[in-house]
């Protein structure tokens, strides 16, 4: 790989509670290049928006990070705060949010938004301000910019408002963009696009893409590696087409089965038995044993063994590439 545009390393995040501390991101680590889309994946409570707040600085404390490093152009970026770390944060890296409506002021036309947002980061005047504004948004697909620049966030459909964000997102440059789940509350024929258009940006701008989602079928279209996450550590990390082609965790086994695979008609899921532990509440050993149907003595009593940076791809005593403890 080339150098790293973003690169976390060791990544842990804990929050202090009254029965102990609870770690949401335990020892995560992964690159991501410049047009590259690093997709990570797995259930709900997972902690892929916990590792998604923890990169861009968004935090809520009490939850902090208590190890590791986010390095962006190989500058040290997760001890910076307060305005230093706003200003990486608009110019550097931007961030997609699942629901529109969020990211968008409600009272602001669009075209004021874009405006804003570049004139805050970018050091041209406000006619170009302006101008730039209309190619962020004919960048991202809205049709007659210059009929809908001076609309309101309501007056688009679910679909144009999320290009809309994806505008406000990248209109200041950034190397780096965060979407989590940018897609889930689109109908189904306009996540495709909005996709796509992600994936077209990402390239044509060299932008370093983390995109967060529970869908193995979004990963498997749109990203070109993965990380699957399950209770705050990393399971499986691989190129997308090796990881559908042949899962080594079988925890992306079973999200795998769980995804239905369109073009084979298939609707009913497979889903993997039982749920998450809560982080309280972990089982000893690998988190995922009690769900796992290779479990082997090693696995409820040994910590799960790490990622290895060459061979083992998964986080498992067992992987599938091998024969399961009998
Ligand atoms: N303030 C908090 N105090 C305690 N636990 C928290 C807090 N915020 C989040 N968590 C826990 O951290 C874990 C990771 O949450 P996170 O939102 O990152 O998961 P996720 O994989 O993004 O899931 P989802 O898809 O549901 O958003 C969850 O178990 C969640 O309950």
């Amino acid at each position: 790989m080339t150098d790293p545009v973003l690169s976390v390393q060791g990544l842990t995040v804990e929050i202090p509670g009254r029965r102990g501390i609870l770690r949401p991101v335990d020892d995560v680590s992964f690159d991501i290049a410049a047009g590259e889309i690093l997709g990570v994946v797995g259930e709900s409570g997972a902690g892929k928006s916990m590792t998604g707040n923890a990169v861009i600085g968004l935090l809520d404390p009490p939850a902090r990070i208590s190890a590791g490093q986010v390095m962006l152009k190989g500058e040290p970026i997760h001890t910076t705060k307060g305005d230093a770390i706003r200003r990486i944060r608009g110019k550097r890296m931007g961030m997609i949010f699942q629901d529109p409506l969020t990211s968008l002021n409600p009272l602001l036309t669009i075209g004021d938004q874009l405006t804003e947002t570049i004139l805050q980061h970018l050091d041209v005047s406000e006619p170009e301000a302006r101008r730039r504004a209309m190619t962020a948004l004919d960048d991202v697909g809205i049709p007659a910019v210059e009929d809908r620049i001076d609309s309101y966030p309501h007056q688009f459909s679910g679909g144009m408002r999320q290009r809309v964000v994806i505008a406000l997102a990248l209109c200041a440059e950034p190397e780096v963009v965060i979407a989590d789940e940018p897609t889930t509350a689109l109908d189904v024929s306009v996540q495709a696009q909005v996709l796509a258009l992600l994936k077209r940006l990402c390239r044509e701008k060299g932008l370093a893409v983390m995109l967060i989602t529970h869908d193995m079928g979004v990963i498997a279209e749109t990203a070109d590696r993965v990380a699957v996450m399950y209770a705050g550590r990393m399971a499986e990390l691989g190129p997308v087409r090796d990881v559908v082609t042949v899962a080594h965790h079988p925890y992306t086994a079973g999200l795998m089965a769980s995804t239905p695979d369109a073009s084979r008609g298939e609707a009913r899921l497979r889903q993997i038995p039982g749920s998450m532990p809560r982080l309280g509440n972990l089982p000893a050993g690998c988190p995922f044993h009690p769900r796992c149907d290779r479990v082997g003595e090693k696995c409820r009593h040994d910590p799960r063994p790490d990622l290895s940076v060459d061979g083992g791809r998964a986080a498992c005593w067992f992987p599938l590439t091998e024969k399961a403890e009998t």
